[in-house]
């Protein structure tokens, strides 16, 4: 049975990178995605903003929707201060295996834990199942329809503080117009939005930081 595209990008990392190493990890999938096989990571430029967002925010819990195959949980997970953790919530069985290997070998699994199932179903349990207070930081990275009512489900079951800072990545490709419109209409929101491109491609992209006021 022939390997998934994932498998091929989790393979090429086994071989090419060091293991405990996340830098390595991540150069060496966006060295694959670009050259061999185009996948929807956040990429190299993307990323960038990613990683002055998280170290700007400083959080002590994250959490991060859509795993795909790790490339952001590592990303984010090699940035913690010790003692903080990020969770990160994957929907498909496939994705979720690929991911946990990936974080594993890039050696930030003390810090990182891959929850699977879907959003409407693990964000309620956060507080009680995984002691979580409330999220100082969400990657927002999976189905881009669920940004609005995943954000709205965050709100609902008090995980956000004053301060809370929510990253969304594809604003503009594959784009979440909903979602954009609820955070900026919101006056519970303070709105930055971050041009960029999509993932190794020259396809105008930008990300989206909405800080939750209260
Ligand atoms: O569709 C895109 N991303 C969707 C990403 C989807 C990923 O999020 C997971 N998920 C779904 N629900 C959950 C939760 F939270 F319930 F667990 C997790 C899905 O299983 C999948 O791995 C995308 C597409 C493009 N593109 O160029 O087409 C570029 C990108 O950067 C993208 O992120
Ligand atoms: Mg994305």
């Amino acid at each position: 049975m022939n390997q998934s595209k994932e498998q091929r990008i989790l393979n090429f990392v086994l071989q090419n990178a060091v293991r405990g190493d996340p830098r390595s990890v991540v150069d060496t999938i966006d060295r694959y995605c670009s050259q061999k096989e185009w996948a929807m990571n956040v990429g190299n430029e993307k990323g960038l903003i990613l990683d002055k967002t998280v170290e700007e925010a400083s959080p002590s819990v994250a959490l991060e929707l859509g795993s795909y195959c790790g490339y952001s949980a590592v990303r984010i997970g090699r940035l913690l201060k010790a003692g903080a953790r990020l969770l990160t919530v994957e929907f498909n069985p496939q994705f979720a295996a690929i991911a946990k290997q990936m974080i594993e070998f890039a050696g930030v699994q003390d810090k990182v834990k891959l929850l699977e199932g879907p959003s409407e179903e693990i964000i309620p349990q956060l507080k009680k199942k995984y002691e979580v207070d409330t999220l100082d930081f969400v990657f927002l990275d999976h189905w881009k329809d669920r940004y609005t009512p995943d954000t709205i489900l965050l709100q609902e079951c008090n995980l956000l503080r004053k301060g809370s800072v929510l990253l969304a990545d594809n604003v503009i490709f594959p784009g979440a117009p909903e979602f954009l419109n609820y955070v900026r209409k919101s006056p519970h929101f303070q709105c930055t939005n971050y041009p960029s491109h999509l993932e190794y491609m020259e396809v105008e992209d930008a990300m989206e930081k909405a800080v939750f006021l209260g």
